[in-house]
């Protein structure tokens, strides 16, 4: 299963289309539109939020509520597209008052999208650049997810830390014993709320000095069967597929799995999990890998943190350079995000669904769910087998 997305951030539009999708799949637009909602929250996030209400509306591949084993096109509005109609527009000429963005914003793809395309206005990169594509992975995020849970997968996100404030957990492997509705009910999705107040104060901080702020979250996924992915071809590994997922979303810059850099200080001993014999089936003693041994799933929860760097757009800009008179200058003051580690968890919650979705129809099937589905069952009972 894999998507593809278009559209620019004040543009009509998003659209992302889902290929490879297997029949029989029951799709439920509320329950994407649900997560499409978590994604716009978070405290921290700027002005722009407050117009969009995200809502897929889809367009193709599905009929009475179950995919057909066509291509799922989800249509995503930008509602601000009406204040940009004239500056965003297709076709004709640009208006004459026209102001181009030439001061472009250190730690954004400005610069260097504009020297890669050869442009002289930073916005027909930032149109694409922005994180406002994010809302397309979601929608169609959510086909991979539905797909997951009726085979029993459930992914859910948290934040760990915004700045230099942090929660409190003896272990990443904490990450699979929280409540959900602590963390959805958090304005930044963190299940400790002495943590998520300190983190709103240190967002209030930031926005007052005209700073940003990045931060830590968690991935976790519960319910996968062991052996999913391979140790046998480098791009068969699951550490690599999930790396480079969460790797392409805009300001994630570091990716850890189980006790992550922690592991590298410690001894043997102290890492890897105990294999034990438990009920019917084998068992760990501890999840220090975070589900992942040998590229492939142990059938313990996944557990994976990504550190998403602080939000590039200052309303203290640092220096650029104007690329008309090339003189120095102040970076351009967009309306911005303060912090937007929420939302990044939730699109985090995206990627690491469509890598799951596509590892289960690699071993079980991708053409129809009832196939996937016994194909599923026979793996399990031979599992089951193996421990007798
Ligand atoms: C959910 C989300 C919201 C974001 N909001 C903003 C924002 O409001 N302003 C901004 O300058 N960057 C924002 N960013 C970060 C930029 O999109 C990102 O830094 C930029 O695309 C450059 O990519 P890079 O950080 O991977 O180099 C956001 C990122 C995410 C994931
Ligand atoms: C629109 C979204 O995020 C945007 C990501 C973003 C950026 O530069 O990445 C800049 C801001 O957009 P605007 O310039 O319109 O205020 C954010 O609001 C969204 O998440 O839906």
């Amino acid at each position: 299963m894999r998507y593809v997305t278009a559209g620019e951030s004040h543009g009509p539009e998003l659209v992302a289309i889902v290929e490879d999708v297997p029949a029989g799949l029951k799709v439920s637009a509320e329950q994407i539109d649900y997560d499409l909602s978590r994604r716009q929250s978070g405290y921290g996030r700027g002005g722009r939020m407050t117009i969009e209400r995200d809502h897929a509306r889809i367009v193709s591949g599905v009929r009475f509520g179950r995919t057909l084993g066509s291509p799922v096109a989800l249509v995503v509005e930008n509602r601000d597209w009406v204040n940009w109609t004239e500056r965003m527009a297709a076709d004709g000429q640009p208006p004459a008052d026209l102001k181009r963005e030439v001061t472009p914003r250190p730690g954004h793809a400005d610069l260097v999208g504009a020297l890669r395309t050869n442009t002289d206005d930073c916005r027909d990169i930032l149109e694409r650049a922005s994180a406002r594509e994010t809302a397309a992975r979601v929608a169609a995020a959510g086909i991979a997810r539905e797909f997951l849970a009726e085979l029993g997968v459930e992914i859910y996100s948290y934040v760990v830390s915004v700045g230099d404030v942090a929660m409190k957990e003896a272990s990443p492997a904490d990450a699979a014993s929280y409540n959900p509705m602590a963390i959805e009910t958090s304005e930044m999705r963190c299940p400790d709320a002495a943590a998520t107040e300190a983190m709103k104060q240190a967002i209030n901080r930031a926005r007052r000095a005209g700073e940003s702020l990045g931060g830590t979250f968690r991935v976790v996924a519960t319910g996968l069967v062991p052996g999913l992915g391979t140790y046998a071809q480098a791009k068969g590994r699951l550490t690599g597929q999930l790396g480079a997922a969460l790797f392409s979303i805009p300001a994630i810059k570091g990716v850890e799995f189980g006790l992550g850099f922690e592991a590298a200080q410690l001894p043997g001993s102290q890492v890897h999990d105990p294999i034990l014999l438990a009920g019917a089936g084998f068992d760990r003693a501890s999840n220090n890998a975070g589900g992942l041994e040998g590229g492939m799933t142990s059938g313990l929860p996944l557990v994976v943190t990504a550190a998403m760097k602080p939000i590039p757009t200052l309303m203290t800009p640092l220096s650029t350079v104007n690329l008309e008179t090339l003189a120095p200058e102040e970076a351009s003051k967009e309306r911005s995000d303060v912090c937007a580690v929420p939302a990044a968890a939730v699109v985090a919650e995206a990627e690491v669904a469509f890598v799951l979705a596509s590892a289960y129809q690699e071993a079980f099937g991708g053409t129809c769910m009832a196939d996937i589905r016994r194909n599923l069952e026979q793996y399990k009972g031979r599992l089951r087998a193996f421990a007798r």
